[in-house]
């Protein structure tokens, strides 16, 4: 007899990562040569695979008992505001630096070529809040740990960082490792 994994049991075929993970289209060459884009405007269309995607964020948020949302712009916002809604948590976004009108804080952090900024509102992270920061893809990891040091200079806690996908070989876990300081980082697919 052969043994089949069970429908819905992680990996097997109909379980919600090979449904999230056949809705993300790789595109070769872009935005420059040499890059394999990870275009997750399909699973956004697709309201199962979406309606899966932001459950599973939420419950993540939940479990680590995070009292507001940060998403990265721009994929992050897309990602972490219906998140927010379904853990019943405030959203605060994470902008790219010149667009939000009130006081900042603003993190410098470096990318493959140059260099790039993010900020939040100040008065948006204060001390006592337990932040899980959202995301659509881990690279090289420089936003996020970005992010995490904004999180830290406003005096709130880290509690994760969760996307739904991480590029292994472009090393953004080991990066993040020291910034975390223990917090946990999920990805729901690692490619
Ligand atoms: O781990 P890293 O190497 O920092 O890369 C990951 C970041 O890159 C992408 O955003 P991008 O800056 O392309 O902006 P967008 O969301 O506005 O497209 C992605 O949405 C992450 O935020
Ligand atoms: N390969 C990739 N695909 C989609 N978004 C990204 N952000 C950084 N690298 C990326």
């Amino acid at each position: 007899m052969t043994a089949t994994a069970p429908k819905g049991a992680p990996g097997s075929p109909g379980s919600p990562r090979e449904l999230l993970l056949s809705r993300i289209r790789d595109v070769p060459d872009y935005p420059k040569p040499g890059v394999l884009f990870k275009d997750i405007t399909p699973l956004l269309a697709d309201p199962a695979a979406f309606t899966a995607l932001t459950g599973a964020l939420a419950d993540l948020c939940t479990r680590h008992q995070a009292t507001k949302i940060v998403g990265l712009e721009a994929r992050g916002f897309i990602l972490g505001a219906p998140v927010a809604v379904r853990a019943g948590l405030g959203f605060i976004p994470v902008r790219k630096a010149g667009k939000l009108p009130g006081a900042t804080l603003s993190q410098a952090y470096e990318l493959e070529y140059g260099t790039a900024e993010i900020e939040v509102h100040a008065e948006d992270l204060v001390e006592g809040d337990r932040v899980m920061v959202i995301d659509d893809v881990l690279a090289t990891g420089g936003t996020a740990e970005a992010s995490l040091e904004l999180i830290r200079r406003s005096g709130a806690d880290v509690a994760g960082v969760s996307v739904l996908m991480e590029i292994g070989f472009l090393g953004g876990r080991a990066r993040l490792q020291a910034a975390l300081r223990g917090a946990p980082l999920e990805a729901l697919i690692t490619l």
